[in-house]
């Protein structure tokens, strides 16, 4: 291997949906049948040329293996899954002879189809970016499937590119995967590494071929004390992988980047094996404090990459704290680059896009272009030392500053509430009181439900689009929403459900909704970033103190409450959750800005109750998202994060009914936390994992009103009756049937009409025929 030298400036990453989202749309069409395979590549290569230029015009270089090739058409990890060949048996049928997949093939792992459920889909790390679990047993063979990382590379190539090929590295994929079903019990995926490396091995001879100098691996589950794998099984798997990899006589040179925070005694492990560069989120991490010898020495020797850009955020922050993270990192090795300290795929791509943005908040903000910039200007400073950009340093400097002292950032009046609060807000009446209360809504036994969101068809999203465009009057739109509310309302009379919705058809995220309608919040026209998928949300900026200077979702509530006898749920988006997926000022602690968010929901509370509402949902599907990935920071994390949903929700009558929902997760390490927001209704994600949840559930003593999902929302798949029912008989034998409720694994928003409505009849003639069950004599004992 001829050593070259990395690039002194780069980014792990950068976001692939596209400026104006033309992935998801090209991707969508696809799915649609409205183009086909060919037109998708064109269009996706479109996009990569396009992205390519962008970046080298921002200060990355052509030719030094600078620029990343993180392009993927639905997920990275699932990409990695299919250039291993580590796909599920179930998809065998769709893949090439050789056991390659096509797009077609690709997709429906991704989305499943028929009998056959796509993989599974969890967040990445701390992030609002969900990926697919892949399925690794005794059995799973891996064979080098390299065909798209190869011609992604050479098509760059022949754009006159030499860019660095981007793949999820061995461990994190393991560590990352879930046990196949059927594998013995204690069978982890991390027993598959020496089975898994020759096909990385086969991966860098097949890059260095085609001329590639540096490939990238990611590592990010190496900083993560929350993988369920003791930490010296995963060490080993570090020497295992990259000696092996290291060994590979024609190779390119090896990055390990470990994004999300410090990789800790990782990095000594790292740095005892062969690879060239070793990435430091020192954003979120820390810099090693002291190293054995051994590590010194072999660290001096590589390059490190030194992550001081934030990727994870928009605020334009502090450079010269950047540049001095930089300089420290240099102490450790005199070979130093500047990058990212994650991918950019969590920021949006451009705030000079930004037109109807407030000039001012505009000069505190840096997405994903104002990024790269940074990254070019902080190592134009590392080639020609610090007075070379000491202008840039005091500009971003001067606009820190301003964000300060700005009006809105710090508002007497929110703040004194705040700080006059007590126990008391934080606690509601006893839970037997509640339930006694409770019983005035007259629910039958295994009460069914849905999360909230029906169906946003065309014609929803083309009214708001009209709105903003002002083809609409406000009234207009109001009407349209209405009819719609009044379908949705009548379509749940017809199915038969027992506590109803609105449906939601008002928001266009709910996160975002609320944002609009809160003071200290900013949102984009553009700002859009991947969630999954093909599915991206515009997270608003929480800048300044927060509150409500006006009622949010009352007419909306009692209007559909108007409607119907039955409860009409009210639905609201909790404190974490509108944290989690915006993002939040970094100046003050997030449990404090949380609480700001939760007294304004406390007020829309009171607001629906006297309105006539006796059902209301705070919705909190992110509270393991923010989950800090190491052990010491979670017990600070859940108590503010707790604290804040009860302060929402702590001024509620006893006869109201407070329910949340969770999703996108793994629940056991939260089922603590879930237990102390001490909701009466809590729902839940488990149709995806077949219910598995429910004996984290029955374990961890759980005693209030608990929804496991028995349906997947997430895939456009009819579950049948039959597989409801086997679903909820699963819930039953470990739940009381008086604590348990029948809903939808989330919100139906993602599906269609046809889909919706088919699987909700199917879920209560399953949980009618569960009921007759219970009731039969034989089975009561
Ligand atoms: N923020 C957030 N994060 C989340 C979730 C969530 O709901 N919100 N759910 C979880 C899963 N993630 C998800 C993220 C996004 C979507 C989703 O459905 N996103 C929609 C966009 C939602 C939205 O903002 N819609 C707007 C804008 C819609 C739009 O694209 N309008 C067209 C115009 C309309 C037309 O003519 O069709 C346009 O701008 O071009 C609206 O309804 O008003 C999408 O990607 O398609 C679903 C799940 C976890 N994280
Ligand atoms: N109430 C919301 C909905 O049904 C909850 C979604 S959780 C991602 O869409
Ligand atoms: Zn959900």
């Amino acid at each position: 291997m001829t050593a070259h030298s990395f690039p002194t400036g780069t980014i792990l990453g950068y976001p692939r949906i596209g400026r104006r989202r033309e992935l998801k749309r090209a991707v969508e069409a696809f799915w649609a049948g409205t183009i086909d395979a060919l037109e998708l590549e064109q269009r996706a290569a479109q996009l990569r040329a396009a992205n390519r230029e962008r970046l080298a015009s921002l200060g990355l270089g052509r030719t030094d293996s600078s620029i990343p090739e993180s392009f993927s058409y639905y997920d990275q990890v699932l990409d990695a899954a299919v250039a291993v060949g580590a796909l599920p048996a179930r998809f065998t049928r769709f893949l090439d002879a050789d056991g390659g997949a096509d797009l077609e093939a690709y997709f429906t792992i991704a989305r499943g189809v028929g009998d056959d459920a796509p993989l599974e889909m969890t967040k990445w790390f701390d992030s609002n970016y969900h990926y697919l679990v892949p399925e690794i047993g005794p059995e799973t063979s891996f064979s080098l499937h390299a065909e798209r990382i190869l011609a992604e590379f050479t098509e760059a190539k022949a754009a006159g590119f030499l860019t660095r090929p981007v793949i999820v590295g061995p461990v994190t994929f393991l560590l990352l995967s879930k046990a196949a079903d059927g594998a013995p019990e204690g069978f982890r995926p991390l027993d598959r590494l020496a089975d898994l490396v020759p096909v990385y091995a086969a991966l860098l001879e097949r890059l260095a071929e085609a001329g590639a100098q540096w490939v990238q691996l990611d590592e990010p589950a190496l900083v993560s004390e929350s993988i369920d794998e003791p930490r010296d099984r995963v060490l080993d798997g570090v020497a295992v992988a990259y000696d092996a990899l290291g060994a590979v006589a024609s190779r390119p040179a090896i990055f390990v980047a470990a994004p999300y925070g410090s990789l800790d005694d990782a990095l000594p492990a790292l740095a005892a094996t062969p690879v060239e560069a070793i990435g430091l989120d020192v954003v979120r991490g820390v810099l090693p404090e002291l190293l054995d010898p051994a590590t010194a020495e072999s660290l001096a020797a590589k390059t490190l990459v030194a992550g001081v850009v934030d990727g994870h955020n928009i605020w334009r922050g502090d450079l010269a704290t950047a540049f001095d993270r930089v300089e420290a990192v240099r102490a450790l090795s005199g070979a130093v680059a500047v990058s990212t300290s994650t991918s950019l795929l969590h920021v949006p791509h451009d705030v000079d896009d930004e037109t109807a943005l407030d000039a001012r908040l505009v000069s505190w903000l840096a997405f994903a272009d104002q990024k790269v910039a940074q990254v070019a200007v902080l190592a134009r400073g590392l080639a020609e030392g610090r007075d070379a950009i000491v202008a840039q340093l005091d500009e971003a400097s001067a606009a820190l500053a301003d964000r300060t002292g700005a009006p809105g950032v710090r508002v007497p009046a929110v703040r004194e509430r705040l700080a006059a609060l007590s126990e008391r807000d934080f606690s509601r009446a006893d839970y037997d009181e509640r339930v006694a209360a409770q019983a005035a809504l007259a629910l039958p036994e295994l009460p069914t439900t849905t999360i909230g969101s029906f169906p946003q068809t065309g014609d929803i999203r083309r009214a708001r689009a009209h709105l903003s465009s002002g083809a609409l009057s406000d009234d207009e739109y109001r009407d349209l929403m209405r009819a719609e509310i009044e379908r949705v309302i009548r379509l749940q009379e017809e199915i038969g459900l027992d506590v109803l919705v609105h449906g939601e058809p008002e928001r266009n995220d709910m996160v975002q909704y609320f944002a609009e309608l809160l003071d200290g919040f900013a949102v984009t026209q553009h700002g859009w970033v991947q969630s999954y998928g093909s599915r991206c949300a515009r997270p608003s900026i929480l800048w300044g103190d927060v509150s409500r200077p006006a009622p949010m979702t009352v007419d909306w509530s009692t209007y559909a409450q108007s409607l119907t006898e039955k409860p009409v749920k009210g639905m609201l988006t909790g404190p974490v959750t509108i944290l989690a997926w915006s993002f939040v000022r970094d100046d003050q602690p997030l449990g404090d800005t949380a609480n700001q968010v939760a007294l304004a929901l406390r007020d829309e509370i009171t607001d629906l109750e006297a309105a006539g509402i006796t059902v209301i949902q705070v919705d909190e599907p992110a509270l393991r998202e923010l989950l800090p990935l190491k052990l010491a920071d979670q017990p600070a994390y859940l108590d503010w994060s707790v604290g804040s949903f009860r302060l929402a929700t702590g001024g509620a009558a006893v006869a109201t009914q407070v329910h949340t929902h969770l999703c996108y997760s793994e629940f056991g390490v939260v089922i603590d936390a879930i237990r102390k927001l001490d909701a009466d209704v809590t729902s839940i994600e488990a149709a995806r994992s077949r219910m598995e949840v429910v004996d984290d559930i029955s374990a961890s003593g759980f005693d209030h009103g608990i929804g496991p999902g028995v349906y997947d929302i997430h895939s456009p798949r009819v579950p049948s009756a039959a597989e409801v029912q086997a679903l909820l008989e699963r819930a039953v034998a470990d739940i009381p049937a008086s604590r348990l409720w029948v809903n939808p694994d989330c919100g139906l928003k993602t599906r269609g009409y046809d889909e919706t409505v088919a699987s909700l009849e199917h879920i209560i003639e399953a949980t009618r025929a569960v009921r007759a069950e219970l009731g039969a004599p034989a089975l009561v004992e």
